[in-house]
């Protein structure tokens, strides 16, 4: 299958940031020490590889079919775009959002399949995808999105308790049998790429567990202004905080600006895939520092300026803005004087 296994190792003499390797059954059985370090991944870059997250078969499938419903005819595809609403779920064509300030329009496409979507099957919470996807729901979506849930719950009931927070709140947030944001998606570039994939940004959710066969992630670690590649190593996934987890917490878990480039080196000559699983807020959520449950964020709330960290909006109100302002169509004349969509937690 092509693109799907790695036709070159990644190159030797590029520029890379180096993640802390976190082993999810250490996570798990609650060693210290592994806590330890996912808490300062979690709180000093945003980003970690994961190892032994038991999701290599289920992933593996998941770049077959993903591979398939994306080598759909374009006409087939379109008819599950995700328009300019602020819809996450279904497809998005190439050209359809911006990667910087100019307007440039990127080159990615992907598919969008929702948890809610995955974990209702066969009935439908929120909109339907191409038959491929459907024939593939029980055997390839439904346990990657089952497991995946699994492991970014494991993730914040670790990061409620460090935070002080009460038993339960993260999980209260996160319900999956509310209905909510969290998606998986496939995404593809094709070879030969010179420009930016996806333009540089911060996730809208509130974890991200990626997995990457090619390069192209890239980070620009904090207080520098330089962008490093996170090198894909075989069986590791890239997990990363997303704004959300970044406003409930007043900025203590941090939300990394990050973006994705043509793979470098000789790896640039084939198509890019890349399978990643985000964890949303249920719609209903509305999205604030919870100063008033944790003695710990309440004292990084006062250090930032008033509001920095209260939107005012639900997480399906706030989530579906920051679509909306990424799709060129609804963004005309806004190129030279507004920037772009990726400034990261600014109490959009
Ligand atoms: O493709 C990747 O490596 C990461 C994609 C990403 O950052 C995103 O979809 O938010
Ligand atoms: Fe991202």
């Amino acid at each position: 299958m092509p693109g799907l296994t790695i036709p070159v190792p990644f190159p030797g003499d590029v520029p890379t940031h180096p993640l802390l390797v976190i082993d999810f059954t250490l996570v798990q059985a609650g060693y210290p020490e592994e806590l330890d370090r996912l808490w300062k991944a979690a709180t000093e870059l945003g980003f970690w590889y994961l190892k032994n997250h038991s999701l290599d078969d289920e992933v593996a499938k998941m770049f077959h079919v993903c591979a398939e419903a994306l080598d759909l005819p374009l006409e087939e595809k379109m008819k599950f775009e995700q328009g300019d609403s602020g819809d996450s779920f279904g497809y998005k064509a190439r050209g359809t959002i911006a990667t910087d300030k100019t307007g440039t329009r990127d080159n990615v496409e992907f598919l969008n399949i929702s948890q809610d979507d995955a974990l209702s099957w066969p009935r439908v919470t929120h909109r339907t995808y191409p038959s491929i996807v459907n024939e593939h729901m029980e055997d390839t979506f439904v346990p990657f999105v089952r497991k995946s849930v699994d492991v970014n719950n494991t993730f914040l009931s670790f990061f409620e308790q460090r935070l002080g927070l009460p038993q339960g709140e993260f999980s209260r947030l996160h319900d999956p049998r509310r209905v909510n944001g969290g998606e998986a998606r496939c995404i593809r570039t094709p070879p030969k790429q010179e420009t930016t994939g996806v333009g540089a940004h911060t996730d809208f959710g509130s974890l991200a567990i990626v997995h990457n066969r090619l390069g192209g992630l890239q980070v620009m670690p904090p207080g520098t202004d330089q962008w490093l590649y996170i090198k894909p190593v075989p069986g590791y996934a890239v997990c990363n905080i997303g704004d959300t987890l970044a406003i409930f917490s007043a900025g203590i878990l941090r939300s990394n600006v990050h973006r994705v480039m043509p793979p470098p080196g000789e790896q640039s000559q084939f198509p890019r895939y890349s399978i990643t699983f985000f964890t949303r807020p249920d719609y209903e959520v509305v999205l604030r520092a919870l100063r008033d449950q944790s003695p710990l964020i309440a004292e990084a709330a006062a250090k930032v300026p008033e509001g920095q960290y209260e939107t005012g909006s639900t997480a399906g109100e706030w989530v579906a803005r920051r679509i909306r302002n990424l799709r060129l169509k609804n963004r005309e004349g806004w190129f030279g004087s507004q920037g772009t969509e990726h400034e990261g937690v600014k109490g959009r």
